[in-house]
Formats: structure tokens, C-alpha cells, sequence
């Protein structure tokens, strides 16, 4: 029996939506599409076999689309929504995005979205301090939680086709509404972020007046400070966007470390012990995620001209400096003159030599790390 083909279109192709797409292309039957306003994440989510397509036309990209994933920064779904009322869209369209804020993106939504096209709020609790599409993996959702919040007139048999759909992500998908998620997600994720930089700019402050801080930064602080290294822009975004929350929050994070305080300037050997314990008790209980073990690649994706005398000369340039591989492969033509060849390597130290070697010969050559 002939299965039903499926467009999605993906909206930004960075983290997010990379990774969304690399695990929507596990079915055969569904195509990706990719939009991005620029050319270059495009071009290497086609090397690295992330979509079958890409363009810079978003009307080109939405029109033939069963589910729209809208995954750029916050700020700009909420642009992107609008510019979606005046396309020619697919009767029976779902569209939803990534956002790690919802209440606003939400109401944007119930304002500017055409009646006849369904919007579910989407946001898929995973994520890195990485950005673009070449730290995309089909397996970063994996057990996470995906939270989705329907608006209360949505129809059930939409939101479980979506449901459906991103069990290719091999997420948990669960419902709450936007506000509820806001509240929650800003206190376990935004405010964190906004913990962790603090904490960094005191500790860099310091440093300039004596240098041993930062060369004394040991795991703890590191552990509690590695997202202090995600994207300046895009959280700037999640904080503007949720705001009330996240104000909330600070008031009684003031309250939380005014009580340590007291208790230090006390001196309450007891009191102090206890907001220790406490804290690791909860901390210890929290459920575990078990992300999938990803192996180390040792691929590179090339970019080559699309005839054969070139894959000989890139394995004549690696034979003659001894650089290893394993294996091979043609990913399927691009739509331009460029085909994408993917090259693994025997080592991680192989690959880094050739990866430099090719550079050096001009190739584009990327990794998905
Ligand atoms: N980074 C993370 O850990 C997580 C991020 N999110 C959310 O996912 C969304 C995307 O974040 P990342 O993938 O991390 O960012 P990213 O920086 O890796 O990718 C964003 C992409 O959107 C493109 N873009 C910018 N403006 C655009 C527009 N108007 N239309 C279409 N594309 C546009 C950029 O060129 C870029 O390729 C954000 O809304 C973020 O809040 C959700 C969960 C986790
Ligand atoms: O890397 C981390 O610890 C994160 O906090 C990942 C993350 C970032 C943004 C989100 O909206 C959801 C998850």
C-alpha cells in the first residue's frame, strides 16, 4: 500500500529545528523543508542530509507543508506567525513552534492566526549552550519532555496527530497550559540562566582584580555555569518574552538568599546544615533523564562540485598524507551544482588531520558535533 507523503517545513534551521528535522526524516515518507532568512545554515543543513530542501522564500516553504514547525528565536516566531496570515497555506495545516516561552507566542497566535489553520504551542525541553544547525542530532529530544500547550478550543484530533507525529522525536510529550508552563520553565530553566551569568559577571569582576579566580575555577563552578555559555541573543528573547514570571521569581530568589544570609550572620550551625540538606534532597531526587548515549562521529561532510573526478581527488589528498577512512558516501544531489559527500574517519585525530587538510585545499567542509 502507497503511504501518504508528509511536508513539514521547519522555520529556522539551527539547533532546534535541525534536530526536529533529523528526527521527522526517520520516517521515509515525510519530506523537510527547510526555511531560514539566511542562506548559510541552509546550505549546511544540505550537507548534513538535515532537509531535502531549502530555501529563503517562506511562502515557498509553507505552501505544500501538512505541519510547520516554526523554530527560530522567540521574538521572531512571534513576527513569523504574522507574516503566516497572508500565505497560501495548506487547508488542513498544523502549525506549531519550539519557543521556551508560551503564554505570549500563544495569545500572538489567537490574534493573527486565520481561523482555518490549527496553532499548538510547542516546547521541547532539551537543548545545548550550542547553537546552529551543525549541533543538530536526531537524538536530542530524545526523553526529554516535550510540552505542548493547546488552547482550550483546539480540536483533540489535531493535537493528537501532533503528538503522533513527534514520537519520531522519541520525546515525552505532555499538556499544560501556557501560562502554567511559563511559570514552571522560568523557574527550572530561565531563571537558572539568568543565575548562572550573574554568578559568572561577579566572579569576572573579581578576576580582574586577582587573576587566581578564574584559573581557580574548579567543577563546582563550572558545573553551575555552563549555561551562562548559551546564546546571548536568544535569551535575551526568553527573558523580554517572560517577563512577569521571571520577575516573580527574582522577588523570592532575593527572599530565598536574604534566609541564608540571616542564617549565616547568625551563625546557626543547624539552620545552615538544613538548607544544605534540603536542597540535596530534592536535588537528588529529581528524576533522571536517560539521553541516548551518542557515539563519537568522525564524519565530515564535504561540499563538491557535482562530477566524479572530484571525491578521486579528495582520496588521492587524504592516501598521500596517510589519513584513514572508513567509508564513504554521496548523500543525495542537491538541488544545485553541489553534491555532499560524507567521509568517516578511523580516529577523531584522522579526522581533525583531514579536516584540516581539505580546508586548506578550499573545500567547505563541515562537522555535525
Ligand atoms: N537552544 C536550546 O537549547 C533550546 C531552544 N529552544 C527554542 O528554539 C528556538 C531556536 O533556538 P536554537 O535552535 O537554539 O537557535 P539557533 O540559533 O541554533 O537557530 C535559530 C535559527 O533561526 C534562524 N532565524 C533567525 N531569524 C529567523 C526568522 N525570522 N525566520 C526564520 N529563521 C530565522 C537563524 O538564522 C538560525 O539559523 C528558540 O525559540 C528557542 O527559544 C527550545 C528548546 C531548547
Ligand atoms: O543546556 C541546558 O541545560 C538547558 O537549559 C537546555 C534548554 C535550553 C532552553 C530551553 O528552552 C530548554 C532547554
Amino acid at each position: 500500500m502507497e503511504m501518504k507523503k508528509i511536508t513539514i517545513a521547519v522555520i529556522g534551521v539551527g539547533l532546534i529545528g535541525g534536530s526536529i528535522a533529523l528526527s521527522m526524516r526517520r520516517d521515509p515518507n515525510i519530506r523537510v523543508v527547510g526555511y531560514d532568512v539566511r542562506q548559510e545554515p541552509l546550505d549546511k543543513a544540505l550537507t548534513l542530509g538535515v532537509i531535502h530542501a531549502g530555501t529563503t522564500d517562506l511562502q515557498t516553504a509553507v505552501r505544500e507543508a501538512n505541519v510547520i514547525f516554526l523554530a527560530a528565536p522567540v521574538e521572531q516566531i512571534v513576527a513569523t506567525l504574522q507574516h503566516l496570515q497572508d500565505m497560501e497555506l495548506q487547508p488542513d495545516v498544523i502549525v506549531t513552534d519550539v519557543g521556551s516561552t508560551k503564554a505570549g507566542i500563544v495569545r500572538q497566535a489567537v490574534e493573527v492566526i486565520p481561523e482555518r489553520v490549527t496553532f499548538i504551542g510547542g516546547h521541547p525541553m532539551a537543548g545545548s549552550h550550542k547553537s546552529g544547525v551543525e549541533a543538530a542530532s536526531d537524538r536530542l529530544l530524545e526523553n526529554a519532555y516535550y510540552v505542548l500547550t493547546p488552547a482550550p478550543g483546539t480540536p483533540p484530533e489535531k493535537v493528537e496527530r501532533l503528538t503522533e507525529l513527534l514520537s519520531l522525536t522519541r520525546a515525552k510529550v505532555v499538556q499544560m497550559d501556557a501560562d502554567t508552563h511559563d511559570q514552571v520553565v522560568g523557574a527550572v530553566s530561565h531563571f537558572p540562566h539568568v543565575l548562572a551569568s550573574a554568578l559568572v559577571n561577579l566572579v569576572a569582576g573579581y578576576d580582574e582584580e586577582n587573576g587566581w579566580h578564574a584559573r581557580l575555577a574548579a567543577g563546582g563552578f563550572r558545573d553551575i555555569t555552563r549555561i551562562a555559555s548559551s546564546n546571548p541573543r536568544m535569551w535575551r528573547d526568553v527573558l523580554l518574552q517572560n517577563r512577569e514570571p521571571l520577575l516573580k521569581i527574582a522577588k523570592d530568589w532575593t527572599k530565598a538568599l536574604e534566609d541564608v544570609i540571616e542564617l549565616v550572620e547568625e551563625g546557626d550551625p543547624e539552620g545552615i546544615e538544613r538548607f544544605f540538606q534540603t536542597a540535596r534532597d530534592f536535588r537528588d531526587g529529581l528524576p533522571e533523564r536517560k539521553a541516548g548515549a551518542l557515539p563519537p562521529l568522525n564524519d565530515l561532510y564535504i561540499d563538491i562540485p557535482d562530477h566524479p573526478g572530484e571525491i578521486g581527488r579528495i582520496t588521492t589528498l587524504l592516501g598521500a598524507k596517510q589519513i584513514n577512512i572508513t567509508n564513504l558516501q554521496i548523500r543525495e544531489t542537491r538541488e544545485d551544482i553541489y553534491g555532499a559527500l560524507r567521509i568517516t574517519f578511523h580516529s577523531q585525530e584522522e579526522m581533525e588531520k583531514g579536516e584540516e587538510l581539505l580546508r586548506f585545499f578550499d573545500y567547505n567542509v563541515y562537522r555535525r558535533s
